[in-house]
């Protein structure tokens, strides 16, 4: 985990990371200060909008560990593909940060691949003192006449060493004398000698021509481009980013200014697009459509993206579209509504062959759950990336647990416990806006202490280059 003093009070002077937490830990706005007398309910939500009243599970409702376990494997199932991942393509490198390597990594030359000079200083032959010719060698110069037994040359650190040079002495480890001798001086190594090969790279010594360096499923890292350039790559060959649209909906959604009438501000539009990539997407596409069947049903007909995201009308309200329009153009529910709050009612189908549609719930927290719950797994398949390890830390406080559901509850690390946040509920993104993890807590809750699965949100760790590209 990382910089938790940058977070949320980053630009506030006065504010140091408790307070900062404090802010998304307390209930009194005059004051400012953590109220941690109130035992909050930790849904944010009245009873009545509870499970439809009920509590109970919906029919169809999977379980969220199983939710995420079919997601992860729909790809899988297709037509196109047994292993689930996109075709791989050749990527130049300067667009392969965050990819998956679908070929292993094998050395087009010998690393290095000439004899190079570890040091500034001379290149000599044999043993000293040594007459030095008058034209230096640079790196990046061709190759130099061989030296002779007692000659020297002045030579730059990267030049390649000209044959028959035994050794490299450093320039600090050797003069000149008034004839033009060049000497070996090392006071702090005395005897006076130069060993054989010293500070000469020898050719090959990283690697032979051919010498498999990285495996196929290596994530494309920094280091990865520099290694892949050093052995005379111009293109990977990596699985590409699956392409995800994004099509908000809702009537009631303002794209700028301030709420009126009824109208609220788009949260989604904003947060998916960044959220999507740092989980290894590219956004097509993102389109605001309202409460519109037939704009929703040609958007979902139209569109190649390999995910399309839809936010809101996954419901049963007089404007929820989702289902219906789902239904009419025979897409394949997989998943159909979650044992999780917030988020339960959303779902995955298959839309075609190849293309998959994930149904966020409109209230943004909710949405959120949906896009870790069903979107992260199914892009880590398509896009062949690596399970993040499962990791667990202690609740600092307890969390009120849902009967049936697992719940998602947004929390701060702090050293080695898990601070859960208030301003949970399923409308509210300010829980989530000063997080590192969601806490999964399973139904029943859980107390203080109590080890606690944790997913990362991308920009907290492990999100290396995919993140704000
Ligand atoms: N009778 C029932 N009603 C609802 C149930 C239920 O079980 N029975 N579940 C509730 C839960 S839980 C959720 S979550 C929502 C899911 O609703 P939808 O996916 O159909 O979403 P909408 O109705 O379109 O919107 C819900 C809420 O979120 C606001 N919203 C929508 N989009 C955005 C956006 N892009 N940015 C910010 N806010 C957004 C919208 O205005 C609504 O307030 O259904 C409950 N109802
Ligand atoms: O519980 Mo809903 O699923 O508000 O998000």
């Amino acid at each position: 985990m990382t910089a938790h003093g940058t977070r949320a009070g980053e630009d506030a002077d006065d504010l140091d990371v408790e307070e900062a937490l404090a802010l998304v830990n307390t209930r009194d706005h005059r004051s400012g200060r953590p109220d941690h007398s109130r035992r909050p309910d930790h849904s944010g939500r009245s009873a009545g909008e509870r499970g439809g009243g009920t509590g109970h599970p919906h029919h169809r409702d999977t379980a969220w560990a199983d939710a995420r376990a079919v997601a992860e494997r729909a790809p899988r199932h297709g037509a196109r593909s047994r292993t689930g991942f996109l075709t791989p393509v050749p990527v130049p490198l300067g667009s392969a940060l965050g990819l998956t390597l679908a070929a292993p990594l094998t050395a087009l030359t010998d690393l290095p691949s000439f004899d190079t000079s570890a040091m500034d200083g001379w290149a000599v032959s044999g043993p000293g003192p040594w007459d030095v010719r008058e034209q230096g060698v640079l790196a990046g110069h061709a190759e130099h006449a061989p030296l002779t037994d007692g000659e020297a040359v002045r030579i730059a650190t990267g030049a390649r060493v000209p044959p028959d040079t035994t050794a490299v002495l450093r320039s600090e480890r050797g003069r000149t004398d008034d004839k033009g001798r060049l000497h070996a001086t090392a006071a702090d190594r005395p005897p006076h000698t130069v060993s054989h090969g010293q500070d000469i790279r020898p050719r090959g010594q990283e690697c032979r021509s051919g010498d498999q360096l990285l495996p196929v499923g290596t994530l494309v890292t920094p280091p990865v481009l520099g290694m892949a350039a050093a052995a005379g790559y111009d293109t990977l060959m990596a699985v590409p980013r699956p392409r995800a649209a994004v099509f908000v909906l809702g009537d009631e959604l303002l794209g700028e200014g301030l709420p009126h009438d009824g109208l609220i501000r788009d949260a989604l539009g904003p947060l998916l697009p960044p959220w999507l990539r740092a989980l290894g997407a590219e956004v097509t596409e993102v389109r605001r459509i309202g409460d519109d069947e037939q704009a929703l049903r040609d958007a979902i007909t139209g569109c190649d993206a390999d995910l399309v995201v839809t936010t809101g009308g996954t419901a049963a309200g007089p404007v929820d579209h989702v289902h219906p329009t789902l239904r009419r153009i025979g897409a394949e529910l997989l998943v159909d509504g979650v044992q999780v709050r917030p988020g339960h009612p959303m779902l995955l189908a298959r839309v075609r062959d190849g293309q998959y549609l994930v149904g966020l719930p409109g209230n943004p927290l909710a949405a959120v759950s949906g896009l870790l719950t069903l979107a992260e797994p199914l892009l880590r398949t398509l896009a062949a990336r690596p399970a993040p390890e499962p990791y667990a830390l202690p609740l600092r406080d307890g969390v009120q647990g849902h009967p049936y559901d697992t719940r998602l509850i947004p929390v701060a690390l702090r050293g080695d416990r898990a601070v859960p946040l208030l301003y949970n509920g399923p409308a509210m993104l300010r829980g989530v806006a000063a997080a590192d993890a969601l806490a999964v807590v399973p139904p029943g809750g859980s107390g203080p202490g109590t080890e606690t699965e944790l997913l990362d949100l991308p920009w907290a760790s492990g999100g290396i280059g995919v993140c704000f590209t």
